[in-house]
């Protein structure tokens, strides 16, 4: 049975979703999106195939709806959806802090949601995407929320107690890279590079760095020491890092970020 999947509120995330659902064989004619502005909802058509409808459309006529709004305007849209959203509709939300008892509360009892923090690697099907189960979802809606977006990356299953940490990881984990290579771009100027050379140097550093970790199955300790020779350049660099507390500046970065994603857990901002 084709089953329908409507993204609502198709913006960075949801269009990147969308994207890598139709890389993967999902249908166009299978998807449908909601927007704010007609805009943006012709940008998606021309882009994608896909049809854009009205929310109260997509909660009628879809399977699942994948919720793909800012979290200050979840709240608004549940409000909306709500009359419309047939008993057992699969509710995904893909909004950063909002738990799964928020949406249940504000849709038809026995509503089964999954929460998912994935990231924008999507893009590239890099994504990693964390889910957990709301009160009402079974074994069948986590595995039919796999689908999705496995069709852009790696997915993993936690506890909803552990949504918040994993957004702070993974989900906000792309930007810190995007900002120690930005930094270190700056120290290439510095060091007298042109910036499209210090941009491709650590860049592809950057690459090879991560197929590493990824790939050599060694703990990123080992594979720093390996780089890291006596008396040599790379251990000199270590000493700033540490002196400047870069360690500790990430731990408290990352703490910070769990914070702010339970504050958005009241949908208030
Ligand atoms: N950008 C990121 O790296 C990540 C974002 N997220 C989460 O994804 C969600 C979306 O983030 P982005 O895609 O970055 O934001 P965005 O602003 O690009 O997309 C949200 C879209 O929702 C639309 N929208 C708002 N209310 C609507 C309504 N009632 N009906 C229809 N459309 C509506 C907006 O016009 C906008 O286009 C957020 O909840 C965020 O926490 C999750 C993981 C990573
Ligand atoms: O910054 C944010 O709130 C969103 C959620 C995770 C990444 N971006």
């Amino acid at each position: 049975m084709t089953q329908r999947v409507a993204v609502l509120g198709a913006g960075k995330i949801g269009e990147a979703l969308l994207s890598g659902m139709i890389r993967a064989g999902f249908s166009p004619t299978d998807l449908l999106v909601t927007t704010r502005r007609p805009e943006r909802a012709e940008e998606l058509r021309a882009r994608h195939g896909v049809e854009a409808v009205s929310n109260a459309e997509a909660a009628k006529t879809a399977d699942t709806l994948i919720l793909t709004v800012k979290p200050q305007d979840m709240g608004a849209l549940l409000d909306e959806l709500a009359p419309h959203v047939p008993a057992q509709r699969l509710v995904i939300s893909g909004a950063a802090g909002i738990t799964t008892a928020f949406i249940e509360q504000r849709l038809a009892e026995g509503t089964p949601v999954v929460r998912v923090m994935t990231n924008t690697p999507a893009v590239v099907e890099e994504a990693m995407s964390v889910i957990s189960a709301g009160t009402h979802a079974t074994e069948k809606h986590l595995v039919h929320t796999e689908e999705i977006f496995n069709a852009v990356g790696k997915s993993l299953r936690v506890p909803e107690s552990q949504q918040d940490a994993a957004t702070a990881l993974s989900g906000s984990g792309p930007a810190y890279f995007y900002y120690l290579v930005e930094a270190m771009i700056d120290a290439g100027i510095l060091l007298g590079l042109p910036r499209a050379q210090a941009h491709d140097l650590i860049v592809q550093a950057a690459t090879g760095a991560a197929v590493m970790l990824r790939d050599s199955g060694e703990h990123p300790v080992r594979l720093r020491e390996a780089v890291t020779s006596p008396a040599g350049t790379t251990i000199n660099a270590i000493r700033e890092l540490e002196k400047h507390g870069v360690r500790a500046a990430l731990i408290a970065a990352l703490e910070a970020a769990r914070d702010r994603s339970r504050e958005l857990a009241s949908g208030n901002g």
